[in-house]
């Protein structure tokens, strides 16, 4: 039902609150009251008090209050006419108004909700019938409707048909009866009519307390519809729609008291449990409307939600027994009375507008808005705005034309600039294939870019075949260090290159400089590259700073000597300091090469390993006792530039240079006191590896002779190195303390470079290699 505010609104419609009417009827005692001698406690004052007029115990006066004012209250003498017209009246003809209204009779079993909810609802229909009389100008259409809610049942009560009804949640009248009978009132006698039926429908049992309980709630519901006359037929008719609700309620009551039992008991169970319901919303309404409002516990309070606390003027008439037996059910009422009267509603008017008005109404807006939708044509766009479109058409065509012509330069530039890296390419290739070495096809195996990144940022790349060759070696040092070793990579070049192409992440590109570069960039950052490699080569510089004179000098006391400031954390720092490695790639790729490729010469050099004869290191730590007891010297490791240079002219021809003037070297003094290694030997070791089991073996003291004679010769080197223009006379001394094996040596060196020497030791037994242990790697002498 729509309340849109009428322009045939008969009333103003309350804008504000409204308090439900709440009154008090006290009905004389009954016959049966009177039979057992009851006596009546309770006794109106004026119009609306009434109080307890018997003498309350202490506990009692201060639980219970003795006074209790209303809207009204009604002397056991009063009139059902006067209850009406005080308490009922004016809310129930609200109805005619179009607003909806309901009159409720509340109270205990037999304390006379029926004997006073009939007198009222006679009322006020009589009242309609009598206001429709009046207002001619308006023609009404009134509806009749009864139902009952019997044990949480609906019935309808103007249909004999007992099945029970469905309650429906409608958008606009909210809830509502499925099926409920709506009757056209036509005059009285048809009210009287439909009056009698539903008396004779309902449910009605005898009880101790009345003969003729109603053991369910009776809802009697008028609807008045009004439309005036005049404008009935025409664009303005519209109409008003309110109902208003007679509520006989059923009587609470105690089961001790009514003496009811089976099916009485099963009713009043359901009867106290709906008026339950009905004081629990009472009792939130009256708190305000926040929260949660248990309208749906109960149909009774579901089907007159919208009359408790909406949209209707609500009157309440508590009925009460005076009788001092019912003393505590009477105040249970008052209770609940009390709490209905601070329950407020906000009741309008409620407009229907009919169909032909609504259509009326809705042609005409729409007319207007056809009329606003012509004008905003473009017939009504002005000279200045026609020139600037015009304007805004010429620059878009300009700008297309621009475009156009740009597009052709671009693709003549991509066209010329395709040509020329063609060309540019098939250079480059042919460049890339003539420079590189045939004699070492796999140096081109290990890219120098890679491997630079890879020591650079390991994570990089995160290769985990790469890890684990890396840490096949790394298990070896004693310090247990993992850091990358370059020899692990020398040893599984192959495997490096496989996996660096299959492990690669697909954003990072893996160069494999096997293949063939297609640019003159790829060229250019190898070349760099290489020149970066070289800057990898560690120099160890010797001081003959005399710094203490510790007796059995190893690998381990040097490191921790030398490097205190060391705080490199690149592999290339971490080598240097855990073995004194000197790091050339290319040395290291020679060796790789050469150790791997099962030459002739490899096989040469095992062959004379196998008959090669190491000086003993007891032997050795004899001979060199001399000077590894009367001085060590602190390593100091350096960067030079001087020495990769160094380094890199020795790759070439040059190093034979170097060894027939090593062969030609003069001994040293220093030789006198070790036969078993040539004066100018240390000058041609440019890659020596550090070996786990050199430091192992380093840890030994004393035991590991070679190891000290490895620094001691570092020494003599230099030693040597001053003292080489001592001529014949000191070879001759050195070859009388050498011996053959002096003699072998030279020869060694003289048919195989000292790398591959120390490589093929490395490589095939590093244990016993004691090459490996010298550790020093390129010597500027
Ligand atoms: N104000 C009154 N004056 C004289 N008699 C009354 C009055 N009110 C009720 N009675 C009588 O009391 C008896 C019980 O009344 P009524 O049936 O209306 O009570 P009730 O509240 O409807 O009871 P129930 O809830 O059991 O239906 C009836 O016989 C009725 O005539």
């Amino acid at each position: 039902m729509d309340s849109v505010g009428g322009e045939e609104a008969i009333q103003e419609p309350t804008d504000h609150d409204e308090r439900i009417l709440v009154s008090v009827r006290l009905r004389p005692l009954n016959e049966k009251e009177l039979a057992r001698n009851d006596v009546s406690d309770w006794e109106c004052i004026n119009d609306t008090t009434i109080i307890y007029r018997s003498n309350l115990s202490a506990t009692d006066r201060s639980l219970y209050p003795t006074a209790y004012s209303f809207d009204s209250v009604f002397r056991t003498d009063s009139s059902t006419r006067q209850v009406y017209e005080k308490a009922a009246k004016e809310v129930a003809l609200s109805v005619v108004g179009g607003i909806n209204s309901s009159i409720f009779a509340y109270g205990q079993t037999s304390s006379g909700k029926t004997y006073t909810m009939s007198g009222i609802t006679e009322y006020t229909v009589a009242d309609i019938f009598n206001y429709i009389e009046k207002h001619t100008e308006r023609e009404f259409m009134l509806k009749f409707s009864a139902i009952e809610i019997y044990n949480e049942s609906v019935r309808d009560l103007l249909s004999p048909d007992c099945t029970p009804l469905r309650l429906l949640d409608d958008p606009e009248r909210g809830t509502v009866v499925e099926r409920l009978t709506e009757e056209t009132l036509g005059d009285w006698n048809h009210f009287t009519e439909l009056i009698s039926f539903c008396e004779a429908q309902r449910q009605i049992g005898e009880t101790a307390l009345n003969e003729a309980s109603s053991r369910s709630h009776q809802i009697l519901r008028l609807t008045i519809e009004s439309s005036a006359r005049e404008f009935l037929g025409n664009d303005k008719s519209s109409s008003l729609s309110a109902s208003v609700n007679f509520v006989d309620l059923a009587g609470s009551e105690r089961a001790s008291q009514t003496h009811s039992a089976g099916t009485r008991l099963k009713e009043g169970c359901h009867i106290n449990r709906s008026l339950l319901t009905l004081g629990t919303v009472i009792r939130k309404l009256s708190k305000g409307r926040n929260g949660h409002i248990p309208f749906r516990d109960s149909k009774l309070t579901r089907i007159l939600q919208s009359s408790l606390g909406g949209n209707a003027r609500t009157a309440i008439i508590c009925t009460m027994s005076p009788a001092r037996s019912h003393v505590e059910q009477t105040r249970n009422t008052l209770l609940f009375a009390s709490c209905a009267k601070e329950v407020s509603t906000n009741a309008q008017v409620n407009v229907v507008v009919s169909d032909k008005a609504l259509v009326k109404q809705l042609q005409k807006e729409l007319a207007r808005l056809e009329d606003e939708l012509r004008n905003s044509g473009p017939a009504h766009l002005t000279s200045e705005t026609a020139a600037l479109l015009r304007e805004k058409d010429r620059q878009i065509d300009m700008l297309k034309k621009e475009v156009r012509e740009l597009t052709l330069q671009r693709d003549l530039a991509q066209s010329r600039i395709s040509d020329m890296l063609r060309v540019h390419g098939e250079d480059v290739a042919t460049i890339e294939l003539q420079s590189m070495d045939p004699q070492y096809p796999n140096l081109h195996m290990r890219n120098s870019w890679n491997f630079e990144n890879q020591r650079e940022e390991p994570n990089v790349l995160s290769l985990d075949g790469e890890e684990s060759v890396r840490s096949f070696d790394a298990s070896q040092y004693s310090d247990g260090h993992s850091f990358s070793s370059d020899e692990n990579l020398f040893q599984l070049p192959d495997l490096e290159k496989n996996l660096l192409v299959r492990n690669s992440p697909p954003g990072l590109p893996v160069k494999r400089t096997d293949a063939v570069p297609n640019d003159l960039d790829q060229k250019r950052i190898e070349e760099q590259h290489e020149e970066d490699n070289c800057k990898e080569v560690r120099c160890i510089e010797l001081e003959d700073v005399i710094t203490n004179t510790h007796k059995h000098s190893n690998t381990s006391d040097l490191r921790s000597n030398t490097y205190t400031d060391s705080n490199a954390s690149s592999p290339s720092a971490n080598t240097a300091i855990s073995g004194l490695i000197v790091v050339d790639n290319r040395d290291k790729e020679k060796v790789v090469d050469l150790s791997s490729s099962g030459s002739k010469e490899d096989k040469r050099l095992n062959h004379l390993h196998q008959d090669f004869v190491l000086p003993s290191p007891k032997e050795i730590s004899v001979c060199m006792t001399g000077n590894s007891t009367s001085s060590s010297r602190t390593l100091k490791l350096s960067r030079s530039r001087s020495c990769k240079a160094s380094i890199m002219r020795n790759l070439s021809s040059d190093w034979f240079e170097d060894v027939d003037v090593i062969q030609n070297t003069p001994p040293i003094g220093i030789e006198k006191a070790f036969p078993g290694r040539p004066e100018g030997f240390p000058k041609n070791i440019y890659a020596l590896n550090y070996n786990a089991n050199a430091e192992r073996l380093s840890c030994n003291g004393h035991g590991n002779s070679v190891q000290n004679s490895s620094v001691d010769d570092v020494q003599n080197v230099k030693s040597s190195t001053n003292k080489e223009r001592e001529g014949t006379e000191n070879i001759n001394r050195l070859n009388l303390l050498a011996g053959h094996e002096v003699s072998f040596y030279c020869t060694l060196l003289i048919l195989f470079p000292i790398p591959v020497l120390m490589a093929k030791y490395q490589l095939t037994d590093p244990i016993d290699n004691s090459f490996n242990h010298c550790s020093i790697d390129s010597v500027n002498l």
